[in-house]
């Protein structure tokens, strides 16, 4: 029970939020939709779960088509959004309860699929949800979206305000969660979750970019990748920049990337260059593009 878009677009006024957005996602998958601020993702995800209408274009949801049977696909789906969505003046176990009340179920019934996650909260369950730390409302907001038992779970930047540790330890628990059968579309800005996706699209005003595995992605990358070094990081960025022959250069950690604009590039011309720059100890050697640098390429 998977997900299906056909040439999906809306626009609110003259802003074109979604423009002909098609790709399937299989049942089963962790599908990741990868984009900026503005990109769209918030847009479709209230699209998939049937709050917005397209302007254009079919989609169908846990095979269940939008329009048609937006009400199959509402007792289907269960959607975290990226705003916070729990009632701020319930409890943890009043909100579950609320939650599972809606679509006619008990916390009872479902506690099996929730269990792992809710156990890390269950200890504070008499506490208010405006009350937790943005982990624990991470937690509870995803046991509530789950509590139904969904086939297809929209998760819309989950992680964003979520401390590092919080992060990794809601990306294993989405793994273990997988491996129920259930279908998943997750949005993030972070590249490193990214790689943690089955497939990812790459969004971008609206548009897809890319649809590939994390690992396939990268083979998008058009161009030879460079990383250079100097002693001085500063000077090295401006006159890279100042390049006549640059065709791309971000920081990277402790590295520049850099991509040249000619075919026959010799990274022995550039390293003289960077040279009579004054620039010392200058290190270029070839390496392999990550999501990031094929995104920042792609949305060029
Ligand atoms: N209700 C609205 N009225 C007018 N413009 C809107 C509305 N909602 C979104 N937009 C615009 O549509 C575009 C896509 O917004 P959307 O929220 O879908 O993107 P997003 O990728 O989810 O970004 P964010 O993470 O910032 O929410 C943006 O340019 C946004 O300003």
């Amino acid at each position: 029970m998977g997900i299906t878009l056909d040439k999906i677009s809306k626009s609110y006024g003259k802003i074109k939020a979604l423009s002909n957005i098609s790709f399937n996602v299989k049942p089963g998958e962790l599908f990741g939709l990868i984009g900026p601020d503005g990109a769209g993702k918030t847009t479709l995800f209230r699209i998939l779960t049937t709050l917005l209408i397209p302007d254009e274009g079919v989609a169908t949801v846990a095979g269940y088509d939008l329009v048609k049977d937006y009400k199959n696909i509402r007792n289907n789906v269960g959607y975290m959004p990226g705003k916070f969505s729990l009632y701020q003046d319930l409890t943890i176990e009043e909100n579950l309860h609320f939650f599972a009340t809606i679509f006619g179920t008990t916390v009872e019934e479902n506690y099996q699929i929730i269990k792992d996650i809710y156990v890390q909260i269950e200890p504070f369950k008499h506490r208010r949800a405006g009350k937790l730390s943005g982990g624990m409302k991470q937690k509870l907001a995803l046991s509530c979206a789950l509590i139904h038992k969904p086939k297809v779970l929209f998760l819309d930047e989950p992680t964003t305000g979520v401390d590092p540790v919080s992060r990794k330890e809601f990306w294993e628990m989405l793994k273990r969660l997988q491996q129920t059968g259930i279908t998943i579309l997750v949005s993030t800005p972070y590249m490193d979750e990214a790689a943690l996706c089955d497939r990812i699209a790459l969004i971008q005003h609206g548009k897809i970019l890319e649809i590939d595995s994390p690992k396939m992605i990268v083979k998008h990358y058009p161009k030879p990748l460079y990383n250079v070094k100097a002693h001085n990081m500063y000077l090295l960025i401006n006159s890279l920049n100042h390049y006549e022959h640059k065709h791309s250069v971000y920081p990277f950690g402790e590295f520049i990337h850099y991509t040249d604009s000619r075919k026959d590039f010799n990274p022995d011309d550039l390293k003289n260059y960077l040279e009579h720059e004054n620039l010392f100890h200058v290190e270029i050697e070839t390496t392999t593009p990550t999501i990031e640098d094929t995104f920042m390429e792609l949305a060029k």
